[in-house]
């Protein structure tokens, strides 16, 4: 039993809630009951969230506003997973930047955005799920509720990708340190899923600077109320992983699978054809 039943202090923190899949996270977890703590740095855009899941579900949801890209952010919300309350956590907060990197470190501003990518990406995300596992862990010895944790990841995750190299390899990091986590936990009552979907309509193809998302056909672009059932679904189920959607998984499939010498130049081609 990963994630415990719902209840008032069955709380579940979200980071990446003001906006896409978080936002859509937590609000499938306040339609299943449960109290959400909603993390961004748009503290208007997250109490907004707050006063529609109150509305919906009856229960307190609270906003922390800070920037996971920074020290102080994150240990501020590091702190918040000392909450007994605390049953969950849902690491969502991420950006992706595309374009090569030679040409992104002759731009100071794209330089630094590739810098904050791997901090929020990769260390914001293994700093909150270190806490977190080490913290359900030690109360579910202790006698306490089970836990759970869900990891968004990407398809970019299963291949290298020239254009948004950086942006991929953060999704590689998540995926391998999520399932190799995900194994250790095995026999405690604490869980670890990924989640990892393709291209998804919310605000991320703006931050990224990417029009790719237009130029695709509708079919190939999912909705962040989906990932999030789907990821939500896997998460009370404490599943290892999830790819939702058949488009998504053959693409998984295939970037596994297909040898690099092929892969690479077709992904090379691709990302060029849309600008990056
Ligand atoms: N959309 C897509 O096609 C796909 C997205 N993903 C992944 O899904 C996750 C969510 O992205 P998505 O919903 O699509 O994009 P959005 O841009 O809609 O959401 C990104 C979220 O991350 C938060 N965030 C960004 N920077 C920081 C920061 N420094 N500190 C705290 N929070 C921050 C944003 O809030 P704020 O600006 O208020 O801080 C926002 O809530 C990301 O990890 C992304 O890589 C994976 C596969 C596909
Ligand atoms: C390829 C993308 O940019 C997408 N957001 C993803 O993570 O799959």
């Amino acid at each position: 039993m990963p994630l415990p039943p719902p209840g008032p202090v069955a709380r579940v923190l979200v980071t990446g809630a003001s906006s896409g899949i978080g936002a859509a996270v937590a609000r499938a977890l306040a339609a299943r009951g449960y109290p959400t703590t909603l993390v961004a740095r748009r503290a208007d855009a997250l109490a907004d969230l707050a006063g529609e899941l109150g509305g919906l579900s009856g229960l307190e949801h609270e906003v922390h506003a800070a920037d996971l890209g920074t020290d102080a952010g994150l240990d501020d919300v590091r702190a918040l997973l000392d909450d007994e309350r605390v049953v969950g956590l849902v690491n969502a907060a991420g950006f992706g930047v595309t374009g090569r990197v030679a040409d992104l470190a002759d731009d100071a501003g794209q330089r630094a955005a590739l810098d904050g990518l791997v901090r929020l990406n990769v260390l914001a995300l293994h700093d909150l799920t270190v806490a977190a596992v080490g913290a359900l862990v030690r109360r579910a010895r202790a006698g306490g509720p089970s836990g759970a944790v869900l990891n968004v990841s990407s398809i970019t995750a299963f291949q290298p990708l020239p254009g948004a190299a950086s942006y991929a390899a953060s999704k590689a990091f998540v995926q391998s340190f999520s399932e190799a986590v995900h194994a250790e936990l095995a026999g405690t009552d604490v869980t670890l899923t990924t989640v990892s979907p393709g291209l998804t309509r919310t605000g991320f193809a703006e931050a990224a600077g990417t029009d790719a998302f237009d130029q695709v056909p509708d079919l190939v672009v999912g909705e962040a109320a989906d990932v999030a059932e789907a990821g939500v679904a896997a998460m009370a189920r404490g599943d290892r992983s999830i790819t939702p959607g058949l488009v998504n998984q053959l693409s998984a499939l295939g970037g596994r699978f297909t040898p690099r010498t092929l892969l690479l130049p077709a992904l090379k081609a691709g990302m060029e054809h849309f600008g990056a």
